[in-house]
């Protein structure tokens, strides 16, 4: 768990729903500079601050100056002042070719449920941008052979009886240093005494689980994460439990969270956003084609593995769904849909909304509906009145608005064309997805940790916590947690 601090000054604490203390923003937002309301108004300002940005080698930031768009046509920064968030090659050159493009307009409102109903977004897209029908025809097919590759990877599932369960237990392991800690217990960096490898080992207290009503949250954690399969999620290796807690074997994420990152580096260039978006946009298109609502992405849940590429944790909230069927009140007050924050039954577009508010905390450094009151924050959310930074391109600005939707017949990501009209949208234009999805691209940040060592310095230090589990008196919940 770590201390947000997206503003500077404030003593709010924010918490998730349903009762956990998550992000604890220690500071107010810094009023955003000159923002612009939806559309951009200042389009040639911005189209030459785009220029600014493609044409930097860049893609990094320091400790702990924010990163204004200036600062990324200048030398990175040294090692010592901060992390490096280094080139992506591929994304820079094809970061030139965007300039080429006319910028994409959004000066038009989005389209109404019936016109989008009516007529295809990417047509529309295509006809505002004034491209050719070869154009067309190229992006169509574009599109189809993306199809496939998502195709393949969505259909890797692990076999159902897919477990260890009863073959391991904690006495296999060597507790080592705190990662995290939860709601329910801690996350512990652990060694194999087997095969001498490292593993996080998130720890339940099977009393605190039951006393705050998520046990079926908890059972669907472990239900989801053990059959799920794909790059940019975290495996889960094993279950087991002792007398009175849960385990969870997890592969060891080296990098740390993208959480403590982004405060590093206040906010991140464009192209450093689009890389671990679409990472993300991989795995929520994963999830939701075999039916899982995630309900729970913010930086916090989003780790880097010792290569840099992300890796979500925390299923406590993911949800198997088939349509409109989940009615909890959950998540983290920043990241909520308006559907769920007005009750009404959700679905998997709650997702991509959290997307798109991802999206914008990654570019702006603070969530674009915070306020220190919670009450003003879901006001805020209701509303859905956007001030977008000034140096926000147009593109990104677009692609916000399409998920930012509070009609959810209108948000990206649960039209007709699901997340391929996220995918297609010319925000990414520049990004293989192909590569990104078989991890061959370069990152923009390698954590310097010594991998495969059990290096934990990418994580907060926190004071030892319990390690005398594997207790076996009196066991609790036996029947509740028969599963683990
Ligand atoms: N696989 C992992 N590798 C490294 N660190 C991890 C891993 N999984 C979790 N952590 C660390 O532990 C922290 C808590 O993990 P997680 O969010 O899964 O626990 P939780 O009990 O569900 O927390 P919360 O109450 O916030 O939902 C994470 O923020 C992260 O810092």
């Amino acid at each position: 768990m770590q201390t947000a601090a997206y503003p500077a000054s404030s003593t709010d604490q924010t918490s998730k729903v349903d009762g956990y203390m998550d992000r604890q923003p220690d500071g107010t937002p810094k009023s955003p500079p000159q923002e612009q309301k939806n559309n951009g108004s200042e389009q040639e300002e911005q189209k030459s601050v785009e220029k600014t940005n493609s044409s930097s080698n860049v893609y990094s930031s320091g400790i702990p100056a924010a990163l204004d768009e200036a600062t990324m046509s200048q030398p990175a920064p040294s090692a010592s002042e901060g992390p490096q968030v280094e080139s992506m090659q591929s994304m820079q050159e094809a970061g030139s070719a965007e300039q080429q493009q006319p910028s994409f307009s959004t000066d038009k409102p989005a389209p109404s449920s019936s016109e989008a109903s009516s007529r295809s977004t990417e047509t529309q897209q295509y006809r505002n941008t004034g491209r050719s029908a070869d154009n067309f025809r190229d992006r169509q097919l574009r599109k189809a052979r993306l199809v496939q590759l998502l195709d393949l990877q969505r259909k890797r599932i692990r076999p159902a009886d897919h477990t260890t369960k009863g073959r391991y237990g904690i006495q296999d392991f060597d507790c080592l240093q705190t990662l995290g800690t939860g709601s329910f217990g801690r996350v512990h960096l652990v060694q194999s005494k087997h095969n001498r490898l490292f593993y996080a080992i998130k720890v339940l207290e099977k009393r605190k689980v039951v006393d705050m009503k998520q046990v079926e949250h908890t059972c669907d954690e472990r239900h989801i994460l053990s059959r799920v399969q794909h790059p940019f999620i975290t495996i889960l290796w094993g279950t087991f439990q002792d007398a009175k807690n849960l385990f969870m074997v997890m592969d060891f994420a080296e990098g740390g969270e993208l959480f403590s990152l982004l405060r590093k580096c206040h906010r991140f260039p464009e192209k450093v956003a689009k890389f671990y978006a679409a990472e993300v946009i991989l795995a929520l298109d994963y999830l939701h084609h075999n039916q899982i609502v995630y309900r729970d992405l913010k930086p916090e849940n989003l780790l880097l593995d010792r290569f840099g590429h992300l890796k979500i944790v925390d299923f406590g909230f993911a949800k198997r769904v088939s349509t409109n069927n989940c009615f909890t009140l959950c998540g983290t007050p920043d990241y909520l849909a308006p559907e769920i924050i007005s009750l009404k039954p959700y679905n998997k577009a709650a997702d991509w909304w959290s997307l798109g508010i991802f999206i914008f905390e990654m570019l702006a450094g603070y969530p674009p509906f915070y306020s220190e009151n919670p009450m003003k924050l879901y006001e805020n959310i209701l509303e859905g009145n956007i001030s977008y930074p000034q140096y926000f391109s147009s593109s990104s600005i677009d692609l916000m608005n399409h998920l930012l939707q509070r009609d959810i017949t209108n948000r990206y990501g649960n039209l007709k064309d699901g997340s391929m009209d996220i995918i297609m949208h010319p925000w990414f234009r520049d990004i293989s997805w192909d590569k990104i999805l078989t991890r061959k691209i370069e990152v923009p940040y390698v954590p310097p940790i010594r991998a495969g060592m059990g290096d934990s310095s990418q994580f907060e230090a926190y004071a030892t916590g319990p390690t005398n589990y594997g207790g076996t008196e009196n066991p609790e919940f036996t029947d509740i947690f028969q599963d683990f």
